[in-house]
């Protein structure tokens, strides 16, 4: 006699078509393997997409308890392959709105707790259509150093800048994003300690003031539509190179849509842009998995 699959509410949504799976386990109880996260995120024995959000309350998850104070719901993200990530500006747009449109959370303002620490996401309404603008405060960028790093993909090698968004960064400056040629094979850092727990490459083109293209090999997924830590990077690389200083407005235009980065006057980066809903239902997973 066989057991009966593990049944799974989810949501699948994206921002900018960075796709993720919501979890909604508001006590705690799903143990989510590397495995298991693999297996949703295929799309021939899941639902498909580049990762995972498990939504549970601060204070019934041992990593998130000590931010259990500040804010009610923990992001806890995971890529593709399984690895946990700290960070997601596309990710935790998406786990706003999802919170809001089911009505776990009031619209507004909500604290939200990951990895890196706590995030204010901005969920201006409840959407008829589960879709709509989100923002996020994304903090201040670091730039780690060291100065020299070199990136190498497909074949070619070029300078690039550590950015850190409370995930690493490698911000690359091309003259068009299609120069990056094949992302099927992970870039690689000189010096080689950079990153010692991987990271994201962003390859960027600026198309004209505040206009900047971008496309983006993720760490833990490989090369996705967008990413808004990664917009974000690419934004305070630009900067830092031209010198520019105080308050200004960017956009990104990525291969999944255009990401809008407002820089504050105290360098903190507000990233808007759509945060959808696609799917909701039930996923099953053979009890062995
Ligand atoms: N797509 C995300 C970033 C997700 C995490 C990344 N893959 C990592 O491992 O740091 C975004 O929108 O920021």
């Amino acid at each position: 006699m066989t057991s009966p699959p593990i049944t799974l509410p989810f949501a699948k949504g994206h921002g900018c078509e960075n796709s993720f799976l919501v979890l909604p386990d508001p006590d705690g109880r799903l143990r989510l393997t590397a495995e298991t996260t693999r297996r949703l995120t295929d799309s021939h024995t899941g639902a498909g997409a580049d990762g995972i959000l498990r939504a549970v309350r601060c204070a019934d998850d041992p990593e998130a308890a000590a931010m259990a104070g500040a804010a009610e719901w923990f992001m806890d993200y995971r890529n593709r392959d399984g690895s946990l990530g700290a960070m997601c500006g596309n990710g935790i747009r998406l786990f706003a709105r999802f919170l809001v449109d089911t009505g776990l959370c009031a619209p507004g303002t909500l604290a939200i707790a990951t990895r890196a620490g706590i995030r204010r996401v901005r969920v201006p309404s409840r959407c008829q259509d589960l879709q709509g603008p989100v923002s996020v405060a994304m903090g201040t960028p670091l730039f780690p150093g060291p100065d020299h790093i070199t990136i190498t993909t497909a074949g070619a090698s070029r300078p690039a800048t550590h950015v850190d968004m409370g995930n690493p960064h490698a911000v690359v400056f091309v003259n068009d994003p299609a120069d990056a040629g094949d992302l099927r094979t992970p870039p690689t850092a000189e010096p080689a300690d950079t990153y010692p727990h991987g990271f994201t490459t962003e390859f960027v083109a600026v198309r004209g003031p505040g206009h900047l293209a971008l496309r983006v090999h993720e760490r833990g997924v490989g090369e996705t539509r967008a990413c808004g830590t990664g917009a974000c990077a690419a934004v305070a690389a630009h900067r830092r190179r031209t010198g520019q200083t105080g308050a200004a407005d960017y956009h990104v235009d990525l291969l999944g849509g255009r990401l809008h980065i407002a820089v504050l006057p105290d360098g903190d980066m507000e990233l808007t842009g759509p945060a959808v809903i696609t799917a909701q239902g039930a996923l099953h997973l053979p009890r062995t998995a």
